[in-house]
């Protein structure tokens, strides 16, 4: 479904970001992709859709070589992708139904959606979306008038509006608290199956990447160190993916955010109490 050969990144400034990497995505396939600060991932991620454009190496999305597109073509090619964002990049003051829509504007013509005119079948998906990620009471609501989780959903639906074979997924939890990070996975990984749709997430969270993927594929400066199934994660694999230090250091935060969700049930509790 989605193969990458050699791919091979060198920024302008001599940065070698990606080394030869190679896999295949079949269709379904949801994978998390892991690994320290400037190991490559957002590059890799961006890569893909030619946001950042490859130095070697081909990327085949099906039988279409995305690395030989000319500009034109481009466009058309990036319909079948979608992508979400860690900072949800909505339109604020736009409605979520507005926004969801926005999925579209690839496809429907510029005078149309300038004038918000989309077709009925668009609407249609659009609000069958919105029930399905949960916010189908919410599509007159401004954007800005959302919680972070919510905005998140909108993201989701808007990358689903355009009908993609592949999802490219940057962060998606970043600006999270735990629980609604782990609702937010568990959303596009249920999506993914639903729609055999295959993924790939850029993942800060280890646990978070075990939880809800089907495969992780670990970087390291630029290089895949690991590539298998989430429960082969083990400590000595984090420790070649993260380094000794760095991956201590992970461990302590993630003790440190249960303590801090602990600590947040405990009062909600105790305020429950006293009213
Ligand atoms: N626009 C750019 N110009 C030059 N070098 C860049 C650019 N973007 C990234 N790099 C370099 O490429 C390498 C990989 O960066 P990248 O952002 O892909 O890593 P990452 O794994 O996504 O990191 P993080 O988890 O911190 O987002 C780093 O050495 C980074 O400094």
């Amino acid at each position: 479904m989605l193969r990458l050969v050699s791919l091979t990144k060198t920024y302008k400034t001599g940065d070698r970001a990606l080394s030869e990497v190679s896999f295949e995505v079949p269709a379904g396939q949801v994978v998390g992709l892991i690994g320290p600060s400037g190991a490559g991932k957002s590059t890799l991620i961006r890569c893909v859709n030619r946001l950042v454009e490859p130095t070697g190496g081909q990327i085949f999305l099906g039988d279409t070589e995305i690395t030989g597109l000319a500009r034109g073509e481009l466009r058309v090619l990036r319909r079948r992708i979608g992508m979400i964002f860690q900072e949800y990049a909505l339109v604020e003051r736009l409605t979520v139904m507005e926004n969801v829509l926005s999925g579209r504007l690839g496809y429907v013509p510029f005078w149309r959606s300038f004038m918000r005119r989309f077709p009925e079948a668009d609407v249609a998906t659009a609000f069958a979306l919105l029930e399905r990620v949960g916010l189908s009471d919410h599509a007159d609501k401004r954007a800005d008038a959302l919680s972070g989780g919510q905005r998140q959903r909108v993201g989701i639906a808007r990358a689903l509006e355009q009908n993609p074979e592949l999802l490219l997924v940057d962060e998606p939890t970043a600006s999270l608290d735990p629980k609604t990070s782990r609702q937010i996975m568990r959303l596009i990984k249920e999506i993914c199956e639903e729609r055999n749709l295959a993924a790939i997430i850029n993942i800060h969270d280890v646990v978070l990447a075990q939880g809800f993927t089907d495969r992780i594929i670990g970087l390291r400066a630029g290089r895949v160190v690991f590539d298998g199934a989430p429960s082969r994660l083990d400590d000595s694999v984090l420790t070649e993916i993260y380094g000794e230090e760095d991956w201590a250091q992970m461990r302590r935060a993630e003790q440190e955010d249960e303590e801090d969700a602990r600590a947040e049930m405990r009062r909600r509790e105790m305020m429950a109490e006293a009213r």
